[in-house]
């Protein structure tokens, strides 16, 4: 079973008549997020798309702003900031920052499903600093430093 939790959301009035941010299928990670704007984007550009909704998460949660992969293969339609953080304590209106990718301009529709949006946990770090790390294998070694991209054998 999954968990369920409350978020409190405020429809703005240029949402009016839109349904709701919705899971597409019982076990969808995101819920899809809708336009509330007619809009073109033009090979290369970017805009942030209005939803129309702002909404009050829960402290200890976010919500993560994620590409919709069929929107990104067909299109190259994709979230540049991905995944978008929506903090839990931001009141103003929820945006989808799109980028077009594509060859050919992409025509938004008021109601087209742009985007998904994850409720996820948040765990806050707090700082404890030290003079020396615990020494690992890997130690500084990183950017490509175990090898390329072909298979491990
Ligand atoms: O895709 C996004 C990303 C952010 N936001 C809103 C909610 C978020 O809480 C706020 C700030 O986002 P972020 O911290 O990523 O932006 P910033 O560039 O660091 O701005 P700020 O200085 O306002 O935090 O903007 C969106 O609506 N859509």
């Amino acid at each position: 079973m999954t968990d369920m939790v409350s978020v409190k959301l405020k429809r703005l009035p240029h949402s009016e008549g839109l349904p709701l941010p919705a899971y597409a299928t019982q076990g969808a990670a995101g819920m899809d997020v809708l336009a509330a704007e007619d809009v073109t984007i033009d090979p290369g550009a970017r805009h942030a798309v209005a939803t129309g909704l702002a909404m009050a998460i829960p402290a200890g949660y976010e919500i993560q702003v994620r590409p919709r992969s069929g929107l990104a293969l067909k299109h190259g339609i994709t979230v540049p900031n991905t995944p978008g953080t929506i903090d839990s304590d931001y009141r103003g209106e929820l945006k989808v920052i799109l980028i077009n990718h594509g060859a050919e301009p992409f025509a938004i529709a008021r109601g087209d499903r742009v985007a998904q949006l994850v409720l996820a946990p948040v765990t806050q770090a707090r700082w404890c600093e030290v003079d020396e790390l615990d020494e690992t294998d890997r130690g500084a070694g990183g950017f490509g430093s175990t090898g390329g991209h072909a298979a491990l054998v």
